[in-house]
């Protein structure tokens, strides 16, 4: 196979993975940001949390909540758990590294607040530890997560929202998550300011 075919596959792929996405989640999304707008007009905010290409996520779900996203509106409360070095360096130190998002959450979290927990395939030790943070302090959950769901898909409450992406490749499902995440952000604004 040569290059171009390979990165054709790539672009191939993506495809599809979104295509099926969207004919699962589309309706769970939709939920998803209404969870959220409920959240922050009653003065919650959301905890953004994840790994790698995740953690990259989480930071870029909340600079467009405290930015914006394409249009001008008052920055909204998100938070990325996954983003403070000193934090994270500090409590995988000193604690465990399953601890470096749980002991932020149960630090920051509140009843009103949501946690957006992200992991491609279910079964990070440390997001799974901020759902279950989340839960203890009342905090909803929605979920990003992929393949079978992993761990994940066990551990979340009835009324929290998973979004999963049901295929193999995590570079796929990442490319999903990151869709979703831009998804919310526009539901989000539409839902706040109207327009097109
Ligand atoms: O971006 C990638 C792979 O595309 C990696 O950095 C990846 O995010 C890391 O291996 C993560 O640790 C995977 O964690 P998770 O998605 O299974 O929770
Ligand atoms: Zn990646």
């Amino acid at each position: 196979m040569d290059l171009i075919e390979r990165v054709n596959g790539h672009f191939l792929e993506s495809i599809a993975a979104k295509q099926e996405a969207m004919e699962l989640l589309s309706p769970a999304v939709a939920l998803a940001a209404e969870r959220m707008v409920t959240c922050l007009m009653n003065e919650g905010k959301i905890l953004a949390c994840g790994n790698g290409g995740s953690a990259a996520d989480a930071q870029h779900f909340a600079a467009e909540m405290l930015g914006r996203f394409e249009k001008e509106r008052p920055g909204l409360a998100a938070i990325s758990l996954a983003t403070d070095t000193s934090a994270l360096t500090a409590i995988g130190n000193d604690y465990d590294f399953d601890m470096i998002f749980s002991k932020q959450v149960r630090a920051l979290g509140h009843t009103n607040d949501l946690l957006l927990a992200i992991s491609t395939s279910g079964n990070s030790a440390n997001v799974i530890e901020a759902i279950y943070a989340a839960h203890e302090r009342g905090m909803g959950v929605i979920a990003l997560t992929g393949k079978d769901g992993g761990k994940i898909s066990e551990i979340l409450s009835p009324e929290d929202i998973q979004l999963n992406v049901p295929v193999l490749r995590t570079a796929r499902i990442q490319e999903v998550h990151i869709l979703l995440v831009h998804a919310l952000c526009d539901a989000i604004d539409y839902m706040l300011l109207g327009g097109e």
